[in-house]
C-alpha cells in the first residue's frame, strides 16, 4: 500500500495536476505540459502527482502489480530529451496477454509508441537502500521479453522529466512473452533483441543498453523506491526499460520481438 501524499506548500497544485492527468487518461485526451504551466514543480512533486493518480486508480478498483523503469538507455534519453531514469506504477488494467490486439479507442491510447524490454518477475520482496544487481537476480523468479506501449497524456510528447514522471513515466499498456527464463540462464547484458513492425525490421538492441545490465536498472529502482519507503513485493513485475528507440504504433500495426535466449513476444493494434 502506498502512503498518502504528505501536505506540501504545493499540495493544491499537485492535486490539481493529478486530477487533470486522470481526466486525460480516462477520456483519451492530452493536456499542455505541466512544467510549462507550473514552473516550480520539482521531480519530487511529480512523483507525488504520480502517487496520487495511483491512489485514485486503486480506489477505483485497479490493483498494483509492479513497476516500470523508464529512460534507462541512451537511445531513449536522446529521443525524449530526458536524461535520467524514472519510474511508474503498473496496474492490472495495463497488463494484456501476449499476442493481444489492443483497441486504441477502448483503452484510450492516444499517441502510443512500442518499446522492447526485459521484464522481471520477483520471487522475493526486495527493498533498498543497498540493493545490488546480484541481489535483484537472486530475488527474480524469471525474466521474459516484453512490449511496453508507452503513451503520453502530454500534447505531442512535449515532455521533460517532471511531465513524464507525473504522467506515470508515460506508461500505457504492456504484454509479456510466454517463455519464462531463470534470470541467470543467460547473460542479460549480452541478450540481443530484434523488433519487427508489420514484418519489417524496426529496431534492435542489447541488454547492456539498459544501464549496463537490466538487473542494474532494477537495482536502481529498488534503491530509489527505498527512499520513498516503497518495497518491491514478491510476485511483482518490473519492466526494466527499452533496449532500443521507441517506435510509433498505429491502428493496424503488428509488432513482434525476439530476444535471443529469452523467446518472443507480440502485440497488435486496432481502432
Ligand atoms: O519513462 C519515461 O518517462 C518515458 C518512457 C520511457 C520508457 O519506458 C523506457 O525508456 O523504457
Amino acid at each position: 500500500m502506498i502512503d498518502k501524499v504528505a501536505e506540501t506548500p504545493n499540495s493544491s497544485v499537485i492535486a490539481m495536476h493529478a486530477k487533470e492527468l486522470l481526466l486525460a487518461l480516462s477520456k483519451g485526451t492530452t493536456i499542455a505540459p505541466l512544467s510549462e504551466r507550473t514552473a516550480s514543480l520539482t521531480i519530487d512533486d511529480a512523483y507525488k502527482i504520480s502517487r496520487l493518480c495511483l491512489q485514485q486508480r486503486e480506489d477505483d478498483g485497479e490493483r498494483l502489480i509492479g513497476k516500470k523503469i523508464g529512460v534507462t538507455s541512451l537511445a531513449v534519453q536522446q529521443m525524449l530529451n530526458v536524461h535520467q531514469p524514472d519510474f511508474g506504477f503498473l496496474t492490472n488494467s495495463m497488463h494484456f496477454n501476449n499476442g493481444d490486439c489492443i483497441s486504441l479507442s477502448k483503452h484510450k491510447l492516444i499517441q502510443p509508441k512500442a518499446e522492447g524490454e526485459i521484464a522481471f518477475c520477483l520471487k522475493n520482496d526486495l527493498q533498498g537502500p543497498g540493493v545490488t544487481a546480484e541481489d535483484v537476480l537472486d530475488a527474480t523468479l524469471w525474466v521474459a521479453p516484453c512490449f511496453e506501449i508507452v503513451d503520453s497524456r502530454i500534447e505531442d510528447w512535449r515532455i521533460n522529466i517532471v511531465d513524464t514522471v507525473a504522467d506515470n513515466a508515460s506508461c500505457g499498456v504492456f504484454v509479456i512473452g510466454e517463455t519464462h527464463t531463470p534470470p541467470r540462464e543467460i547473460d542479460l547484458a549480452l541478450a540481443q533483441m530484434q523488433i519487427q513492425k508489420n514484418g519489417q525490421f524496426a529496431g534492435s538492441g542489447l541488454g547492456s543498453a539498459v544501464q549496463g545490465h537490466p538487473a542494474q536498472a532494477v537495482a536502481w529502482l529498488a534503491n530509489t523506491l527505498g527512499e520513498y519507503g516503497i518495497p518491491f513485493k514478491k510476485g511483482e513485475l518490473i519492466l526494466s526499460g527499452a533496449l532500443a528507440p521507441l517506435i510509433v504504433a498505429k491502428s493496424g500495426d503488428l509488432f513482434t520481438m525476439e530476444i535471443e535466449g529469452l523467446g518472443s513476444c507480440s502485440i497488435s493494434f486496432c481502432d
